[in-house]
């Protein structure tokens, strides 16, 4: 442990940042892809404290750096190990396992061992970064071994746990050749989060069947009511943690003149169409991403929605993209969207416009604030933090959000328009209904939204996860308490 260790480290796969190789040989950091970073990269800079994570390129070792305020602890990952720990394990045989099998998940042994050896120098980058009595959060679905191997190392730390994706029913999980395994090295941590109660009333149910361990019965609340697994001596507390992003800021930044200027002109070139739809996404299966352009499709070859008054938006940040799976998938939806503009547009006026890159962050809160009709269409999602950013940048009370059932966010924005994305008829019912609501029946719905996104910040989020870590860390619980946080 160096004379500089930190009082409070994140540790998860990527850092918020992942560095850039240039043509000419320089290099720069740029923001790293998905929720996760969205979410912490705030509490971070707002709280001082170390990250420990994957600087998002291979065979790069690096020293520790500090960037905006955090410490920068970058863990080196070989090119077999991103394909064999990130791109197999974690998101072949994980992610689908995780997302209701969407695609079938692969269980490869090379692939296990590496993700075990590489959690391992996941917990001895975290030893070496921690200061002694140190809290440390560990992130997601890629690192749930470390829990285990930090606290052999450092049984000085108070460890938590927080799972971004969804947790999968029981029958699921027991696919998993190395389940007991991973319900042990989550067991580490004095607190394990979830989203959702579900999530966390699945795991005890696997605490206590698979491993045998006394459990809490009954349900788990949100940020309430937490569930308790005896470990020994020791005492593991479980609990629902819904996340969400930094409202504030984006309420703030959707009302500047420029952003509401540069959504004009977004409007203007697409033509001043009487409705812009839009979808924001990385290209991943779980997003729906198909679901809503085969719905688009049939509305319009059914006639219900006019494609020289309707344009949709697709903004799709490239991801994972070696893994099979993605290679499929978005091969698949080019060729929709190619289909969908071939039947149906005009020269000089697509249908759908599709942009495979990342964009920068003025310009997406742009296209929140011009878009008529937000399509968040996951067949599973843990949270899906773009239905949040969608309200919160809507302070005008217009636009319509239409929200998959299966994702985490659907169970707070309950004034959406909901829809099972394995329902097609429904799905392009809800965007019929969103494209043609009555001005201020989305008024009242949009107020209801913001109402949730506004109270219930990243801020709050984490507040309630390292409130409820404390108190564990201090009170040594008893294996029936429970302890509202809120
Ligand atoms: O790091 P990548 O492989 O490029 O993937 C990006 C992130 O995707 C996932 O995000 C999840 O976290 C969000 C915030 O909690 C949540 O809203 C969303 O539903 C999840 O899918 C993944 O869990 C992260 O680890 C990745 O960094
Ligand atoms: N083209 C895109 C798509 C998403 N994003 C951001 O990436 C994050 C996605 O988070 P999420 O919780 O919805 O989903 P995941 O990608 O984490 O699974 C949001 O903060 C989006 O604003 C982006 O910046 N550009």
């Amino acid at each position: 442990m160096g004379s500089a260790a930190s009082e409070f480290v994140v540790v998860a796969n990527r850092l918020p940042v992942d560095l850039e190789k240039l043509p000419d040989g320089n290099t720069r950091w740029k923001r790293s892809p998905g929720g996760l970073v969205t979410a912490l990269e705030p509490i971070l800079r707002n709280n001082s404290g170390a990250w420990v994570g994957w600087p998002g390129v291979p065979d790069t070792e690096l020293e520790p750096i500090e960037l905006d305020g955090i410490e920068m602890h970058p863990v080196a990952l070989s090119s077999k190990d991103v394909a064999d720990y990130y791109e197999g394990f974690s998101n072949a045989t994980l992610w689908p396992l995780y997302h209701d099998v969407i695609v079938r998940p692969e269980y490869r042994r090379e692939w296990w061992n590496s993700y075990v050896e590489v959690n391992r120098r996941f917990a001895e980058a975290t030893a070496e970064a921690a200061a002694e009595g140190a809290t440390v959060w560990v992130q997601d679905y890629q690192l749930q071994l470390v829990p285990k191997m930090l606290r052999m190392l450092r049984p000085d730390l108070t460890i938590g746990f927080f799972l971004h994706i969804p947790f999968p029913p029981v029958e699921l999980f027991m696919q998993m050749p190395w389940r007991t395994e991973i319900v042990e090295g989550l067991l580490g941590a004095d607190l394990i989060g979830f989203h959702l109660p579900g999530g966390a009333e699945n795991f005890l149910f696997l605490a206590r069947r698979l491993l045998g361990h006394q459990t809490s019965r009954g349900n788990v609340g949100v940020r309430s009511k937490l569930g308790v697994v005896q470990v020994g001596f020791r005492t593991v507390r479980v609990g629902a943690f819904p996340i969400s992003i930094a409202s504030g800021e984006l309420d703030t930044a959707a009302r500047a003149k420029s952003v509401r200027d540069r959504a004009r002109q977004i409007r203007k070139e697409l033509g001043n169409p009487k409705k812009i739809m839009l979808g924001v996404d990385r290209l991943d299966y779980t997003k729906g991403i198909d679901v809503r352009l085969d719905a688009l499709h049939e509305l319009i070859a059914e006639k219900r929605v006019d494609p020289s008054e309707t344009v949709m938006v697709q903004l799709a940040t490239p991801s994972r993209e070696r893994v099979e799976s993605y290679v499929q998938m978005r091969g698949e939806i080019e060729m929709t969207v190619s289909r969908i503009n071939g039947e149906y547009a005009e020269v000089g006026r697509p249908v759908v416009h599709y942009i495979h890159r990342p964009i920068p962050r003025s310009e997406l809160i742009a296209f929140f604030v011009a878009a008529d009709v937000m399509l968040v269409t996951p067949l599973r999602d843990g949270m899906n933090l773009v239905a949040k950013e969608y309200v919160a940048c809507r302070p005008d009370l217009g636009g319509a959000l239409v929200l998959s059932e299966f994702t985490g966010a659907a169970a707070e924005l309950r004034q959406a328009f909901l829809c099972n994305p394995h329902d097609l008829e429904d799905v392009k019912d809800k965007m019929e209904a969103a494209l043609t609501q009555d001005r201020e029946d989305g008024r009242r719905h949009m107020r209801a939204l913001r109402r949730q996104v506004l109270a219930h910040d990243v801020d709050r989020w984490a507040k309630a996860f390292l409130t409820a870590l404390s108190r564990d860390s201090v009170a040594g619980h008893s294996l029936m308490s429970t302890d509202p946080t809120d």
